[in-house]
């Protein structure tokens, strides 16, 4: 007997889609499995204004292949120059979902993010007042501090002063990747969520290193250690609210990630499902997947949950690409190194 899954219709509440020819080779990944996204603002250069957010949900929806349906959920990069009365706007007006926090120099293209919070302080007040989430990659960087500290380190040092002097504020910690990450947002309330990726729930930093430096591996916040992994399998798993699915499938051409200064980020778009699937099964957490992928992240963003239904089916191990072809180069795909047996029908 074919073994089958039905949950509602997945979202991915943290997704980089890019622009241009990567756009149009990597959209088509995602709208394959996920209804809606939240996507990452961070182009170059980035999504800053109401008007960018606009332009580039027009741009998106124009790379949309005919017959698929897909919503682009946007966001604005916070900048110390953002104005938060385009902020309000773009959010009463129901274009922008969140607003992203990165820290200048955390991450691919977080050059124009933010180095001092006070001068985004009225922003703040403004998202807290209307009850718009504040999207958070968490980690300092300040060069003394280790690259595998740095997520611990800004959850007390930033994050926690910053929810303590702004009430209200909704925040959503992404890609967290340290059992601190996990503990902090499950002592939240009901204004704190987590994004956890897929690659963090399989792979820790020996896969990064061991054996060989694998440039696919590595992405950022970047993997840490075994406890840590296995405490964000247990948040995944376990079906509380606070916890819900981020891929941040994050494409870079093969050129750029297998050099000598690679980039950071995994792309894991195009079998996501399926490596959700057989983590949740080896945890014996089936279903419980379905509030991870599908029903958390639409309650703490307020959005109803999809009404289409997606049907999973277990069987022989599906080979997927390992990599896609973009009108710019090559993207590998993210290799579990396991066998995925569910495919979506
Ligand atoms: N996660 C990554 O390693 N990379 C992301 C940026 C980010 O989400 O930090 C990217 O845009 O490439
Ligand atoms: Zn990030
Ligand atoms: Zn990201």
């Amino acid at each position: 007997m074919t073994q089958t899954l039905s949950l509602r219709r997945p979202d991915d509440w943290h997704l980089h889609l890019r622009d241009g020819a990567m756009l149009n080779a990597v959209l088509p990944e995602t709208a394959r499995h996920f209804a809606r996204a939240i996507i990452m603002p961070n182009l170059v250069p980035p999504v800053v204004t109401a008007a960018d957010a606009a332009a580039y949900r027009d741009r998106i929806m124009a790379a949309l292949p005919p017959g698929m349906t897909f919503e682009p959920l946007m966001t604005l990069y916070l900048t110390e120059g953002t104005d938060p009365a385009d902020v309000r706007a773009a959010a009463q007006s129901g274009l922008v979902k969140a607003v992203k926090l990165y820290p200048a120099g955390a991450t691919t293209n977080s050059h124009g993010g933010v180095r001092d919070l006070e001068k985004v302080r009225p922003v703040l007040e403004t998202m807290a007042e209307i009850g718009l989430p504040l999207c958070i990659h968490g980690e300092v960087t300040t060069p003394e501090v280790d690259i595998f500290d740095r997520e611990a380190v800004f959850i007390d040092t930033v994050l926690d002063p910053l929810r303590r002097r702004t009430p209200g504020l909704r925040v959503v910690m992404e890609h967290i990747t340290t059992e601190e990450g996990v503990a902090y947002a499950r002592a939240g309330g009901d204004d704190l969520g987590a994004t956890i990726t897929t690659h963090h729930l399989v792979i820790n930093r020996n896969h990064l290193l061991v054996g060989g430096i694998r440039p696919h591996y590595y992405c950022l916040p970047v993997a840490k250690r075994e406890r840590h992994r296995l405490a964000l399998r247990a948040a995944a798993t376990s079906g509380e609210a606070r916890f819900f699915l981020g891929t941040d499938s994050a494409p870079h051409m093969d050129a750029a990630k297998e050099t000598g200064c690679g980039c950071a980020g995994c792309f894991t778009a195009t079998n996501t499902l399926s490596i959700l699937a057989e983590v949740f099964e080896q945890d014996g957490a089936l279903d419980r997947l379905e509030a991870f992928a599908s029903l958390n992240g639409p309650a703490f963003y307020r959005l109803p949950p999809n009404e289409a239904r997606t049907t999973l089916t277990r069987g022989a191990p599906v080979a997927y690409p390992s990599h896609i072809e973009t009108g710019d180069g090559t993207v590998t795909v993210f290799d579990p190194g396991f066998p995925l047996h569910w495919t979506v029908a």
